[in-house]
């Protein structure tokens, strides 16, 4: 290995209790907010064919009538017991919110620049209610800070003079306090989702990031850190030059999922999603494909199936509202969620061999295994293949406890099992006892030999 002072500092996934409820999570919500929520992706009647959220990166607005949108943040619409219900009706674990996203407007009354709600019409700490609303629901709370700050004249993509220089140790100093402030503010904020930081001057700040990154974790134990905040001595980021994972969980899953377990290299890891192909801000046009309660539902077994956490984002409009077609799929996944949680939160990869029927979640620590069953194959039998010397106690439906369903052993460690047609095309859960499990200590499968 190469050696390294500002690599990864552990080798294998955390094992502590909060690192153990972040992993059991299964299901979260992503809120994207800011004053790129006002234009919603059009200016002038112009749409911006981007993500709503880099508007202002858009040649079509000058930079600082963008910026003159804080004078129009006022949103009366705002209720975060609200946003807080829904997210909880849907079943969700934990939030991340964005505090303040690339054009660097800040949702709470930062100290350190007057870019801040607190300069908005609207005044008041945005943050401080979001969090205690979601708390108050046991909904755990993440802070999205992104590095990249396009309001800061300390900023630099690269640093090429010596002017670039103290500029932009000034940038850090203020990244800093920033985010000390944001952990002194919020105590109860679990942890962070970083981003902006792919940019030449950010992956040059291996040991400034490291500093930071064990300052912040001493000034909250058990602090969850993405690994999308620092780069190593080489400025390679997520994984260092040795390919180890700088960070609690691998951020890297933006819009896409892994499609096998060899693709997470054993890490904890999150995706995050948005609804329509690629707009995280609020979009009024919303063109494209937008994914439905069944893909969502789909999605979230999926990341469950290898070990992730999925979370879904959502774009509340400027006045602080939640659009319509947001708060009927929270409310489609919820419904499903109500009745099949029990597959989803502290479920982990279930080391069985993937079939076409659907996904295996392994309940942490314990004998039971899930399958989500999405596509009924046309012989109407779901096949299970099993480690050696591991075999089916009892299989049942989820949403009927007591319903035992047919084994039917159809060789060595391999069964078929058989349930009546179903009424309507929704997924559902068959529920395996196995007779040990088949995994090691920490509860999770090894794949099946
Ligand atoms: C250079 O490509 C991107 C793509 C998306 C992002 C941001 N990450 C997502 C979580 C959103 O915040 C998006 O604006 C930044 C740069």
């Amino acid at each position: 290995t190469i050696p390294l002072k500002h690599g990864a500092h552990r080798i294998d996934k955390r094992t502590d209790s909060v690192m153990a409820k972040w992993r059991g999570y299964g299901l979260g919500q992503f809120i994207h907010w800011g004053l790129y929520a006002i234009p919603g992706g059009e200016w002038n009647g112009k749409t911006y064919n981007g993500a709503a959220e880099w508007i202002r990166s858009w040649n079509g607005i000058p930079k600082s009538t963008y910026d003159s949108l804080i004078y129009k943040f006022n949103p009366t619409k705002f209720n975060p017991e609200s946003w807080a219900k829904t997210a909880k009706q849907m079943g969700a674990k934990y939030v991340t919110i964005t505090t303040k996203h690339h054009d660097g407007f800040c949702l709470w009354p930062s100290k350190y620049t007057k870019y801040t709600v607190a300069n908005s019409p609207y005044k008041k700490d945005i943050i401080g209610p979001l969090v205690n609303a979601y708390n108050k629901e046991g909904i755990d709370v993440i802070l999205y800070f992104s590095i990249m700050d396009w309001n800061q004249p300390g900023w630099r993509y690269e640093i090429k003079t010596k002017e670039d220089s103290i500029a932009f140790e000034g940038f850090k100093k203020f990244t800093r306090n920033q985010l000390l402030e944001l952990l002194n503010k919020y105590p109860t904020a679990k942890g962070l989702w970083f981003d902006g930081t792919w940019d030449k001057s950010w992956v040059k700040q291996a040991a400034f990031a490291d500093e930071l990154e064990k300052e912040m974790r001493a000034l909250r134990p058990g602090l969850i850190i993405g690994s999308r905040f620092r780069p190593d001595d080489f400025g390679k980021r997520h994984n260092d030059s040795n390919g180890r994972l700088m960070g609690d969980y691998e951020q890297g899953w933006e819009r896409k999922i892994p499609n096998k377990i060899e693709d997470v290299h054993g890490n904890d890891w999150d995706c995050v999603m948005t609804v329509p192909e690629n707009q995280w801000g609020y979009n009024k046009a919303w063109n494209g494909h937008i994914k439905t309660v069944n893909e969502l539902i789909e999605m979230t077994a999926k990341c469950v199936s290898l070990g992730g956490n999925f979370v879904l984002n959502f774009g509340p409009k400027g006045d602080g509202s939640i659009r319509k077609e947001e708060i009927d799929l929270a409310a489609g996944i919820g419904n499903w969620m109500r009745v099949n949680n029990e597959a989803i939160y502290n479920c982990q990869y279930a080391g069985l061999e993937k079939q076409d029927w659907g996904y295996f979640t392994g309940k942490t620590g314990s004998n039971k295994v899930y399958m989500i069953i999405f596509n009924v194959p046309v012989s109407g039998a779901f096949r299970v293949k099993l480690p050696a010397k591991t075999s089916i106690t009892t299989a049942s439906l989820l949403e009927q406890p007591n319903t035992t369903l047919k084994v039917e052993e159809i060789s060595e460690n391999q069964y078929f099992i058989h349930t009546s047609a179903r009424a309507d095309n929704k997924p559902f859960v068959i529920v395996l006892d196995l007779n040990k499990k088949a995994g090691n200590a920490s509860g999770t499968y090894e794949k099946a030999k």
